[in-house]
């Protein structure tokens, strides 16, 4: 069995829990508060560009130019694609200053940046990939139960859900693989790890955009 197939299966409890959150659900139907809708965008819009210099780091450590570029070609995409899409619900949705990063996004990339800069390579490139995993699974997920007309949240579902990030998707789990088949079991459990960690992670990003979440102070 791939590490992949084995990682999915631990993470599979979680990613159920994720496809029945209110968020999740409320956004398939369009019926998402818009409220909690721009919170989100605009913790997403802080997370992307710490996601994105994430990508180039992991960029600079990998082992083969191949997965250099690979790395790097992601990076451009979390800033151009991902961003044009958060440009477009800002402009839409009248969003204007960037609101303070909340804790949870905080913690996220700050937990992302640290396993990549403290870690082998290939336990951050397994840090990063419930970004590209579940945000496609989600994506796809969405895409099957939505409300066809009119949701105005049909742009999101259609990046995530779309063939173009399912094939970025497929190349990042592709490249953990391969890196993983060069790892000692240690380190492979030590991917694995990451993959969980980051992938409660996911959870817990929508769950704090759901709540609108705060610092206590
Ligand atoms: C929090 C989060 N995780 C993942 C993705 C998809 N790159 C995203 N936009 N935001």
């Amino acid at each position: 069995m791939k590490w992949s197939e084995k990682a999915w299966q631990e993470i599979l409890p979680v990613y159920k829990d994720i496809i029945q959150m209110p968020f999740i659900i409320e956004l398939a139907n369009g019926t998402l508060d818009i409220e909690k809708f721009k919170y989100y965008m605009q913790q997403d819009a802080h997370y992307l560009e710490y996601f994105a210099r994430t990508l180039a780091v992991i960029s600079a450590k990998a082992q083969s130019v191949d997965t250099m570029l690979d790395f790097i070609r992601f990076s451009e995409g979390a800033i151009v694609v991902e961003r044009a899409l958060h440009d477009s619900y800002f402009k839409q949705f009248n969003v204007g200053e960037r609101m303070p990063v909340s804790p949870t996004c905080h913690h996220y990339v700050h937990y992302m940046q640290s396993t990549v800069y403290m870690q082998q390579v290939e336990v951050g490139m397994a840090a990063v990939l419930p970004c590209f995993w579940i945000y496609k699974k989600v994506g796809d997920y969405i895409l099957q139960i939505q409300a066809k007309e009119n949701n105005p949240y049909a742009d999101w579902i259609n990046t995530y859900g779309g063939e173009e990030f399912g094939n970025l998707v497929e190349k990042a789990i592709m490249l953990c693989d391969e890196g993983a088949d060069k790892c000692t079991e240690t380190q492979r459990k030590q991917m694995t790890a990451a993959f969980v960690d980051a992938s409660r992670l996911e959870y817990l990003f929508w769950d704090s955009a759901y709540k609108l979440e705060k610092w206590k102070r």
